[in-house]
């Protein structure tokens, strides 16, 4: 654990009321599996969750996931005060109640033109596309040689995202076309500026891809306004540019249950 880190630890458990803890959901609250459609939360994670909420100023899930789909394969419904801001931070759970805006243009013209994208790439079997609605997620998991494959598609991926207005979103063995404009980082400090309380006491973002970096730019922000911070790391062997700039690194979705276990009286 880092020095800073330590300080952030405190500082929860010193007023935990004052904390904003945010988490991301696959790989840190559930475990990476081949089938995006059979992930699910740790089957600790909702318990421990609904225990922690009324414990801690706010609970938020920050997740490229929409947020329905969070909700359902966490198991989340019903926790009060836990908020699911999915698609990168686009959309938005609380309480049963769900916000989800018109996706922009480019992602209906990036849809039409993928299948072609792809074949015209050489993209293998076992290549698939996750529509999200506002978002086109190419994985590559399920093919022969994963890691060959993405590469191969990355170049492909860029040139049609610029085409449609879009970005590519890299994660683990996927590449994402989605709506520029929105991040982890910008998401979860929005929701700390949007609770209306000024500066919280301390903050906690736990993640284990590449799209959790914003969010740990968004704890590095805060501590530079003297809000003392814990970046945590589901750690695992696919992402090493998280684990390099965590506070702590746990062992995966296991490991991140039982430190928010430890927060718990
Ligand atoms: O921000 P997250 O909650 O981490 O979501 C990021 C993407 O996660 C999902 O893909 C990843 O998990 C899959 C299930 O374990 C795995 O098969 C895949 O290889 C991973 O990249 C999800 O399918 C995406 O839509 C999310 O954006």
């Amino acid at each position: 654990m880092t020095a800073v880190g330590t300080d952030g630890l405190d500082a929860i458990r010193d007023n935990p009321r004052g904390a904003v803890l945010g988490f991301d959901f696959d790989g840190t609250l559930a475990p990476i599996v081949d089938d995006p459609e059979a992930a699910r939360a740790h089957p600790r994670a909702a318990a421990t969750l609904a225990r922690l909420a009324p414990l801690v100023g706010s609970l938020v899930i920050v997740t490229g996931r929409p947020a329905a789909t969070a909700v359902e394969y966490g198991g989340f419904e019903g926790i009060d005060g836990l908020v699911v801001l999915g698609q990168y931070g686009l959309e938005r759970w609380e309480s049963g109640t769900m916000t989800v805006p018109e996706p922009p243009p480019g992602v209906a013209e990036a849809r039409a033109k993928l299948p072609d994208v792809l074949a015209a790439a050489g993209a293998p079997d076992g290549t698939f596309v996750e529509d999200k609605g506002q978002a086109l997620a190419v994985h590559t998991r399920r093919t022969a040689e994963p890691e060959v494959a993405l590469e191969r598609l990355r170049g492909i991926m860029n040139a049609l995202a610029e085409r449609t207005g879009l970005v590519v979103e890299p994660g683990r063995l996927v590449l994402e076309l989605r709506p520029p404009g929105m991040d982890k980082g910008i998401a979860f400090r929005s929701f700390i500026d949007s609770l209306g309380d000024g500066l919280p006491s301390a903050v906690l973002f736990a993640g284990d891809d590449l799209g959790d970096l914003a969010a740990f730019d968004a704890i590095d922000a805060l501590r530079a306004e003297g809000v003392p911070g814990l970046k945590l790391c589901s750690g695992s062997t696919e992402v090493t540019a998280l684990t390099e700039r965590a506070d702590l690194v746990v062992d995966g979705p296991q490991g991140i249950v039982e430190f928010l276990e430890t927060l718990l009286p």
